[in-house]
């Protein structure tokens, strides 16, 4: 009960939080490094952690008979690990995996009294909020946890910061950036908030979609895509710019992301002016000020659009032209001025990943693993029930 109050909650409270103007003009200030050419500045960053994630996956595996592992975290710490190199420049793990492990905790829990902290701002601000008993109070002691290291990583980057500005990373306009709406740069507050909700935007999202593509890949009727996308990537190169253009790869990449993307929940908008939807006796017609949402778990599945919806299958991206009811139908970063702003990033990232990974070991689903453990939830990003995903992995 407490959840579907807190969804209905945050749908009120994502879809009014910011007004356009407030919204554009923050926007507009954040643009800069989100940009493909600045972003794919970043490809050596985000090679070397997709390079540690394979190492740690194969060093797991070392030590379980089955050559059995869980990857489920470990490609949350690397999705966290390139979002704080990113935005911070930081390294977050460089003293132990325990601080990368305990934010993911931190901000997985947090998320759930988001929209109440927003609502209520003052409950976010005073330490008493730790002492209301049960989930409320904990969910406030590890936000408290997100806060903390979000701002200890923001010093740490703005007293390493030059001057000259480049905007390079995505952290770097809070600090010298006026934003319009407000008529001065952002206090180290009003920038901690913005990097809160950037780290969260930038770590789960990604880390789900790698996860997703690598268990379609490893379920026995997949078998044939998984070679197939092998052999797509043995005759390849392995730059971002060889991988950008292969058809297979970006189909697999695709299919995943239909079939689970990782905001599944609604993403509510405020009409300003009437809308109408549908034909003839079925028209229907909303006014300005209804509260409307789309859901992409819903569309994406939509039988009209996608044949064997529910089927993993990425040879229906093949060939499809940009105008096709499927493209026009597939939105995983949503449309419009609220779009993702971070996709270039998410883009590179999953292509480097899961090529990398695709390209040295061969992936098995655990026959441990339950179909409905991969079930999706949805805690505001999404996750899976059963919290794990088992695969036994041969290094090729
Ligand atoms: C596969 C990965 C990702 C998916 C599927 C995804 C999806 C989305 C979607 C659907 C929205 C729009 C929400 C709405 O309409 O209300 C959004 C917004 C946003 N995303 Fe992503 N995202 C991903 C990765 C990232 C990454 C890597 C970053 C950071 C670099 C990021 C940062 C953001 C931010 C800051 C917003 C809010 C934009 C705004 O309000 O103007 N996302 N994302």
């Amino acid at each position: 009960m407490a959840a579907v109050v807190l969804k209905c909650l945050w749908n009120e409270f994502a879809a009014i939080v910011r007004n356009k103007a407030q919204h554009a003009a923050r926007r507009k200030i954040e643009n800069n490094p989100y940009s493909l050419q600045s972003i794919n500045a970043h490809e050596p960053e985000v090679i070397s952690k997709a390079d540690t994630l394979l190492q740690r996956i194969i060093s797991e595996s070392a030590i379980s008979k089955s050559h059995t592992v869980d990857v489920q975290v470990l490609c949350g710490l690397f999705s966290l690990e390139v979002i704080c190199q990113v935005a911070f420049d930081q390294d977050i793990n460089a003293e132990s995996l325990d601080a990368g492990r305990a934010f993911l905790t931190a901000m997985g829990q947090a998320s759930l009294i988001q929209p109440l902290s927003n609502t209520i701002p003052i409950l976010g601000k005073t330490s008493l909020s730790e002492y209301i008993p049960g989930v409320i109070g904990r969910a406030y002691t590890q936000r408290r946890i997100w806060e903390e290291t979000t701002r200890k990583l923001y010093r740490s980057f703005v007293n390493n910061l030059k001057e000259d500005y480049t905007d390079k990373f995505l952290a770097e306009p809070f600090v010298h950036k006026k934003d319009e709406y407000l008529g001065r740069i952002l206090t180290e507050d009003e920038a901690i908030e913005e990097a809160m909700g950037l780290l969260f935007a930038g770590s789960g999202t990604t880390s789900t979609t790698i996860l997703y593509i690598l268990y379609h890949l490893s379920r026995p009727e997949n078998r044939g895509i998984q070679l197939r996308l092998r052999e797509e990537l043995h005759a390849a190169g392995t730059t971002n710019f060889a991988l950008t253009n292969l058809k297979y790869l970006n189909a697999v990449i695709k299919e995943a992301m239909r079939l689970n993307p990782s905001l599944i929940g609604s993403l509510p908008r405020i009409l300003t002016t009437a809308v109408e939807a549908g034909e003839g006796k079925h028209k229907l017609v909303f006014p300005p000020g209804t509260l409307i949402s789309m859901q992409n778990y819903v569309h994406h599945q939509d039988p009209s659009v996608y044949e064997d919806p529910h089927t993993f299958n990425p040879d229906r991206w093949l060939g499809v032209p940009l105008s096709s009811a499927r493209e026009k139908a597939f939105t995983p970063y949503s449309l419009g001025p609220r779009n993702c702003i971070g996709q270039n990033l998410a883009n590179l990232e999953i292509r480097l990943a899961v090529s990398h990974l695709v390209r040295h070991l061969d992936f098995k689903l655990n026959s441990e693993m339950e179909e409905a453990e991969m079930d999706m939830e949805d805690r505001f990003a999404a996750l899976s029930k059963g919290g794990r995903l088992l695969l036994d992995v041969t290094q090729l």
